[in-house]
């Protein structure tokens, strides 16, 4: 089991604890975090408003300014939404969640097939060992390509090239929902185009040939949850992300210097605003500090659909947005400078973009010096 494998891996020393779900038990240090990271109790929860996608598409005039208002608000202060009414084929979710129980709970070595390795975006990973020496997280993910150009290269091929056809049954539903969150993306970042005034074509072209990720999360029940977290505190460096939460709590949002939690509804995402998409407003929408946390009575799955612009494309506010917000705040950039910078140099956390300024000024200095290719 996940949990076994995550002690196996930081058997190496432990720290016994006194409070928690069970008198006896361990948790290796690795992950154990810092008090100041330690999840808390009894917190408050964040009031999202709750966007009816289908309300707003074929609503009224009233209706349709009442969701740019909610939308436009909410993102402007912590950058998240429930998204109801959606559209989307619950059933199609469902059987992702069971696809997910099946992966997650399949011999370790089964899932090492998978093995995400150094620098790599997608495929397994479990406790994060070989990236971070301490605070890890207590998880299992397993991250999927998905690439709206089907020409290219598709959810299922990505299965089907480690798995055979023993897994293709997964592949399909990983693409199946790829393709339906990929439209729910494109609408969403219409109407955030309405929200802002900027022509919602302008943002569609960003990303209607997206090339995303899809991350489902596994959090083992663990038996000293106040001791650790499923994932640290974050801001997703990505776009627009689409959470599907399964019917355990644990999702948690920092808002007015306190945690929030944002409980599971089943039928509705979570959506929130990545760093990548607050660039592109200049900083006008915000993409907030999030976490996970976990419990000792059962495991927590996740689905998270984060939204990227293909490769080549530019991240450029619009200069409708920078007009009413000056000055530009950000240089262009593309998205795979932000992630490699994320795997390779800098561990996600609420300043990550603050460090992505002067880390791709450097590359580009580095470039001239070297008379080779900037990296934009
Ligand atoms: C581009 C990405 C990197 C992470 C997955 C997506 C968007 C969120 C990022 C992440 C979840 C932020 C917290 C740390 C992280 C290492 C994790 O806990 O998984 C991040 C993901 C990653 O780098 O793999
Ligand atoms: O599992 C959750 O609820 C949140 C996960 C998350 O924030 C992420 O994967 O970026
Ligand atoms: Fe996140």
């Amino acid at each position: 089991m996940a949990t076994e494998c995550m002690m196996n891996s930081g058997r190496d020393s432990t720290q016994r604890v006194e409070f928690g779900c069970s008198e006896e038990s361990m948790v290796p240090e690795k992950f154990v975090w810092p008090d100041e990271f330690k999840p808390k109790e009894g917190l408050p929860e964040l009031q999202v408003p709750h966007i009816d996608l289908q309300k707003f598409l074929s609503g009224n005039q009233s209706d349709i300014e009442e969701t740019i208002r909610l939308v436009d608000e909410a993102c402007k202060k912590h950058g998240f939404f429930l998204l109801v009414n959606h559209g989307v084929d619950m059933e199609l979710v469902k059987k992702l969640h069971e696809c997910m129980e099946e992966f997650f709970t399949f011999p370790f070595d089964v899932k090492q097939k998978a093995q995400r390795k150094f620098g790599e975006n997608f495929g397994y990973a479990n406790s994060f060992i070989g990236r971070f020496s301490n605070k890890l997280p207590w998880k299992e993910t397993l991250s999927v390509p998905y690439v709206a150009d089907h020409q290219k290269s598709t959810a299922h091929d990505f299965i089907f090239q480690i798995y055979g056809n023993e897994l293709s049954h997964h592949g399909k539903v990983y693409q199946e929902c790829g393709e339906v969150l990929s439209e729910l993306g494109l609408k969403i970042v219409e109407l955030l185009g309405l929200c802002l005034g900027v022509p919602k074509e302008k943002f569609r072209k960003i990303y209607e040939d997206n090339e995303s990720i899809m991350r489902l999360n596994y959090y083992p029940p663990c038996e000293k949850p106040e001791l650790t977290l499923g994932t640290g505190p974050h801001c997703d460096p990505t776009s627009i992300t689409i959470l599907h939460q399964d019917h355990v709590s644990g999702l948690q949002v920092y808002v007015d210097d306190e945690w929030h939690t944002i409980p599971p509804t089943t039928d509705s995402f979570v959506i929130n605003i990545g760093d990548t998409f607050m660039a592109l407003t200049n900083g006008v929408y915000k993409s907030c500090l999030h976490r996970a946390v976990v419990n000792c009575k059962e495991s927590r799955k996740s689905m998270a659909f984060f939204l990227n612009p293909a490769a080549d494309k530019v991240v450029r506010a619009p200069d409708e947005v920078v007009e009413k917000n000056p000055p530009r705040k950000f240089p262009d950039f593309t998205w795979p400078m932000l992630l490699e910078l994320t795997q390779k140099f800098y561990r996600s956390d609420s300043n990550t973009l603050k460090a992505f300024i002067p880390w791709l000024e450097e590359q580009q200095k580095l470039a001239k010096d070297t008379n080779t290719a900037p990296p934009l």
